[in-house]
Parts: structure tokens; sequence; C-alpha cells
């Protein structure tokens, strides 16, 4: 072959790749826009994120940790042994700022919810709940949280929760925003919101009704139901137990056995397992007509790719 019409044919198939990657490039932006005007409040709701956040910042204590791993898979720790790692408002700013960090992590594939110290959380800080107790504080706390975990339960990462000891009011509010939901043997997930005079705010009741529909939801607030791991599993909430690593002689720590059993999800490459995560999220949330067209986006992005193109190559056989 003639060195011009080879050096043509090569810019054209560059060419077409750098039109390829533009075109790529602008669906991921499409995609990310979406994902964060996603908030449920902005200031087109009086929502005014900087004011809530000043306010918040004055119940301190307590930390929400982040460790992100080569393995794609992170770990979000709740930290506030000492109130059974209730969420003080400075951890729900820490919260919102590690969702930001998630959301910015190309190489992520899953994620692992826990709480510090053999327990998952028992909800707001109280003392916090006791300092804000007028209206339009408290609906201003729970517009924050609402966005916060709307966001983490929109994360292209395979998310799950891992219960151990207790998740009340808001922890079990917080089990809701994952994908998938891991209990400890013996632990347990309440909403006792009833008991306190209220209601799930944090979005914990739309997503409990999605998860186990109206008439278990029903039972479970409005009964402040002890849901144990049978109980959790026999209702559609919870996805597995694992055994208790102390009273179980020989069973792993319960975070690698929460890694393991996340693992056989977030086989394979990133972009591959964000993708799985964006059709579910987009036919989970959106009217048909548009679940479709945001699938059609999304297999774009992977049609072709590098791992699509190895697994060709490779003419994998799937026995
Ligand atoms: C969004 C709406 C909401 O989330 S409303 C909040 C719902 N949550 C609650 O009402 C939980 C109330 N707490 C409890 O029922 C018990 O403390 C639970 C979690 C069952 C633990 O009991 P127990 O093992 O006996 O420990 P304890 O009561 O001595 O607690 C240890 C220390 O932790 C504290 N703590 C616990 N939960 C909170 C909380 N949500 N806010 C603030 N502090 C909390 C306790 O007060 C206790 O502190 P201290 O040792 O007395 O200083």
């Amino acid at each position: 072959m003639e060195i011009a019409t080879c050096s043509r044919m090569v810019l054209c198939a560059l060419r077409q790749q750098v039109l390829r990657c533009s075109s790529h490039c602008r669906t991921w932006a499409r995609l990310l826009q979406r994902q964060r005007s996603s908030c449920v409040y902005s200031s087109i709701h009086g929502f005014n994120q900087d004011e809530i956040r000043e306010k918040l910042q004055a119940f301190h204590g307590g930390s929400i940790d982040l460790l992100k791993q080569d393995s794609g898979i992170a770990v979000l720790t709740i930290n506030n042994p000492s109130r059974m790692n209730a969420f003080s408002g400075s951890m729900m700013i820490d919260l919102e700022e590690r969702v930001s960090q998630l959301e910015n992590w190309p190489e992520g594939k899953g994620l692992i919810v826990q709480g510090a110290a053999e327990t998952f959380c028992s909800g707001s800080d109280l003392n916090a709940v006791r300092a804000i107790s007028n209206q339009q504080d408290g609906m201003k706390m729970c517009m924050f949280m609402q966005n916060a975990l709307t966001r983490l339960l929109r994360l292209p990462l395979i998310s799950v929760a891992l219960v151990e000891g207790r998740a009340l009011g808001g922890g079990a509010e917080l089990t809701t925003a994952c994908d998938f939901r891991l209990m400890e043997a013996g632990s347990v997930i309440q909403f006792v919101h009833k008991h306190m005079g209220l209601v799930p705010g944090w979005g914990g009741a739309a997503r409990l009704v999605h998860l186990v529909g109206s008439q278990n939801a029903l039972k479970l607030l409005g009964g402040a139901v002890k849901v144990d791991p049978e109980l959790g599993v026999n209702i559609g909430l919870v996805d597995g137990v694992l055994e208790g690593h102390q009273k179980t002689e020989g069973a792993a720590p319960l975070l690698q056995q929460a890694e393991n059993w996340l693992s056989r999800y977030t086989k394979g490459p990133a972009p591959v397992i964000q993708a799985v995560k964006k059709v579910v999220l987009s036919g989970r949330e959106l009217p048909l007509s548009e679940a479709l067209r945001t699938e059609k986006d999304i297999f774009g992005m992977v049609w072709g790719a590098p791992a699509n193109l190895e697994a060709l190559a490779s003419k994998s056989k799937h026995k």
C-alpha cells in the first residue's frame, strides 16, 4: 500500500477516534449534569445550602470517614461512638462532602457504609434535634439530608449498608440510601420515628415503600417494628445475613464478609460496573421513555470501549 494512502487511513481512524471521544465526553458531561442536578432541593425550593451548612456546623462531634481502596471498593464509616454513631450537624456536612468525593472517583466500583465500634447508627444526634426543634430549621436539615442521601443512592457505585448492632431512626433511613443491605446476625433495623413523634424525613419512607411495598412500609413505620435479619430477608429489605464474627468462631471480620459479598458484583472494569449501576438507576427512577433514552446513552459509552473490544477479541464463551 502506498505511504500516502496508509497515512490517510491512519488520519481517518484518528479523526473517528477523536470524534468518538468527544461524543463520549459530551454524553458523560450530560449524564454528570443530570446526576448533579438530581439534588431534590435547590434555590428554587427556597433551599440555601450555605445557610443550613452554617447552622449544622454549630453542632459538632464525630466524623464521616472515607477510605478509597485500590480494589475500587470504598468504605464510608459513620464515626461517633460515644453517641452510638448518631449524626451531629458537622457529620451531615461531612457526609455531603464525602459523597462529592465519591461522585468524582473514576476508578470506583463499590461502596460499603458501616458504623464505627460495632454499631451502625442511632439516627440524628438528639442534642442537635433539641436545639433546632423549630419547624423551619427542621425542614432545612431535612432538605439537606434528603439531598445528600439521594446523591449517595445515585452514585455510580454499587453500595451496601453493613448493619452491625443497631440502625435506628435516621440510621434506618440511611440503610435505604444504599443499593443493598447486609445484616449481622443479632442486629436490628428500626424506624423508631413514631416513638419520637416523627415520621422519616431523610427520604427513608419514600425509599422504603420502593423497597418493601406500601403494606410492609406501613407496618414497619406504623408499628416501629424491630426488623431482625430474618424478617428483613422475608420482606425484601435485607439482601444477606452475615455471621456475627464475635459469636461464631472462625468467622471472618464483618467488613471482610461484606467485601466478599459485594465483590461478585464489582468484578470487572470500573466503567462497566458504573454503567451497570447507571442503567439500573435510570430504570428505577425515570419514566420509561426517559429511562430508555438514558440507557441508550450509557450503552453508547460502553459499546466499542476497551472492555468491549477486549471481550470481542478474546472470543469469550459464557458456559
Ligand atoms: C431522623 C430522626 C431521628 O433519627 S431521631 C433519633 C432516633 N434515635 C434515637 O432515638 C436513639 C436513642 N437512643 C437509644 O435508644 C439508645 O441510646 C440506644 C441507641 C438503643 C443504645 O442504648 P444503650 O446501649 O443502652 O446505650 P446508651 O443509651 O447508654 O447510649 C450510649 C450513649 O449514646 C448516646 N446516644 C445514643 N443515641 C443517641 C442519639 N441519637 N443522639 C445523641 N446521643 C445518643 C446516649 O445518650 C449515651 O450517652 P451518655 O453515655 O449518656 O452520655
